[in-house]
């Protein structure tokens, strides 16, 4: 039994859908699910705004089992992989996985960019106000210290 983070993101078609396609795969295992935030794209600047949203999810998985669960719900939504951190109908990055650590290049744990993304650590804030991120400390800290002005609650986005 592990208990893991899932950032989910989509930035092509029915975004929403694509995130709701993602929180019913995880039907029965759910913790938690965010609110929705819009972001402003990091990486590849020149693509259209994500629809971001976290999971944490509790289940009879190895750390393993949640990236191919993860998969298996990216390629339902028809991702088709052309560009490192281009557009795609749904992302599913597993953020941390109790406090499993990985350093295998198909599963680097904790995911290695989530200490400043603020896509993944705002939503994650929402639903774990005393998370920690190991190796990185409090969860509060981390977004007290990042440039918000790309990322905005969208209410009116519901996934549940
Ligand atoms: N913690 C992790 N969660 C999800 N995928 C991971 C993780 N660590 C390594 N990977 C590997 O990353 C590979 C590429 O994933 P993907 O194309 O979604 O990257 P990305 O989302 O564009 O970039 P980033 O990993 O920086 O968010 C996958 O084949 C997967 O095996
Ligand atoms: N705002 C935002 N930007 C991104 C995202 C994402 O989820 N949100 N994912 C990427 C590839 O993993 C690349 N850029």
């Amino acid at each position: 039994m592990t208990r893991a983070v899932l950032s989910i993101g989509s930035n092509l078609g029915d975004r929403a859908g694509f995130l709701r396609q993602a929180v019913d795969g995880f039907a029965g295992v759910l913790v938690a699910v965010s609110p929705v935030y819009e972001t402003a794209p990091w990486g590849v600047t020149d693509q259209d705004d994500f629809l971001n949203a976290v999971l944490v999810v509790s289940g009879p998985f190895d750390e393993w089992g949640w990236l191919r669960r993860g998969q298996a719900l990216e390629d339902a939504s028809g991702r088709v992989r052309l560009r490192r951190w281009g557009p795609r109908t749904l992302d599913v990055d597993v953020v941390t996985v109790d406090g499993v650590r990985s350093d295998d290049p198909s599963l680097l744990l904790p995911h290695p960019g989530a200490h400043e993304r603020a896509t993944v650590l705002v939503p994650w804030l929402d639903v774990e106000p005393d998370a920690v991120l190991p190796g990185h400390g409090r969860v509060a800290d981390l977004v007290a210290g990042l440039d918000l002005s790309g990322v905005t609650r969208r209410d009116d986005v519901r996934l549940t």
